[in-house]
């Protein structure tokens, strides 16, 4: 059996159309324009890229782009000035510190000072403690995106035997939560547990974020798992070619044992922006006393 391919492009941009609709209905039924705000420290190539994404996405779905950019060496009371002044500017619905920040700079220190409302990351201790608490919440980017994909396969989670593979607090810990908020039976692994093969085996779903290129084999898999790969590993092209990316999933040989499972790239990666915008979109709705939307 081949695998279904989760495809990420498809599924982002259904969830970016869906965003586009309900900016309209802000801008013409409330006077609402959804600003995001993008903070990049340093000039790390992978992250160029990924605020490039934002921006761009940002705009295309209507609403409002503000782009900061701080030299690597900026003092730490800079930036946290900047995200005072972002937290009081009420056109600023959403704040996003891209990571990783540049050696130096404390970022549990900035990410404890966005505005709970406006952390559009979800990586605030408020809102890290109202999603596991099952309160509203803004939640982080990938994992929301990786249940959306999950969602396209199975209508429902409930009851299935989910693994999550990596415990940071980006993606594993709130992945968790949002898998306990389906009523997933959740098991989190990571690098100290032990015979993971086997508790692989028997995962109706298996999400792997460990950051580590194809890690997760073929014969790991359970026959007919949907697997959510969240790597993004980056590995020198041959011969001075172009860089390749890897997921954390031995893609060939999973997919010839998976029943569905997301590309790298083309897959959870493109879910991240695509989700940012949802919760730039949610943000505004809170702020503003609006119901959730339909987003
Ligand atoms: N503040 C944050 N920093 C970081 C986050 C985050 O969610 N918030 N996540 C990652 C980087 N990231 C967004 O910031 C991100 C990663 C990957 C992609 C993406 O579109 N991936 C493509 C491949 C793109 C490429 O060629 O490099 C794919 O998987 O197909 C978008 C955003 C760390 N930092
Ligand atoms: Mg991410």
């Amino acid at each position: 059996m081949t695998a279904r391919i989760i495809d990420g492009k498809t599924i982002s941009a259904e969830v970016r159309a869906r965003v586009a609709a309900e900016v309209t209905r802000l801008k013409t039924d409330h006077g609402i324009t959804p600003g995001l705000a993008v903070v990049l420290v340093g000039n790390d190539p992978a992250s160029e890229v990924y605020v490039r994404s934002k921006h761009k996405q940002t705009q295309e779905a209507g609403m409002a782009s503000f782009e900061h950019r701080l030299p690597a060496d900026v003092p730490q009371a800079e930036l946290m000035a900047l995200i005072a002044k972002l937290n009081a500017d009420p056109a600023v619905h959403g704040i996003l510190v891209q990571l990783p920040l540049p050696k130096g700079l404390d970022s549990n220190a900035v990410i404890d000072a966005i505005d709970p409302a406006k952390d559009v990351d979800g990586l605030n201790p408020t809102n890290a403690g109202r999603l596991a608490s099952g309160l509203f919440a803004l939640t982080p980017c990938t994992p929301l995106g990786s249940i959306i994909m999950a969602k396209t396969v199975h209508a429902s989670l409930e009851g299935m035997n989910a693994l999550v593979i990596g415990r940071s607090n980006l993606v594993g810990k709130p992945l968790v939560q949002l898998l306990l908020n389906e009523n997933a039976t959740v098991t989190i692994a990571h690098s100290r547990t032990r015979d993971l093969p086997a508790l692989c085996r028997q995962a109706d779903l298996v999400f792997a974020a460990v950051g580590k290129a194809e890690m997760v084999k073929g014969d790991w898999i359970k026959p007919g798992a949907t697997v959510i790969d969240v790597g993004i590993n980056r590995t020198p092209g041959k011969d001075g070619g172009k860089d390749k990316l890897l997921g954390d999933v031995a893609f060939a040989e999973a997919k010839e044992v998976a029943g569905a499972i997301t590309p790298v790239p083309g897959g959870v990666g493109l879910m991240t922006v695509a989700c940012l915008l949802v919760n730039t979109v949610r943000a505004a709705c809170a702020i503003h006393g609006l119901p959730k939307p339909a987003v």
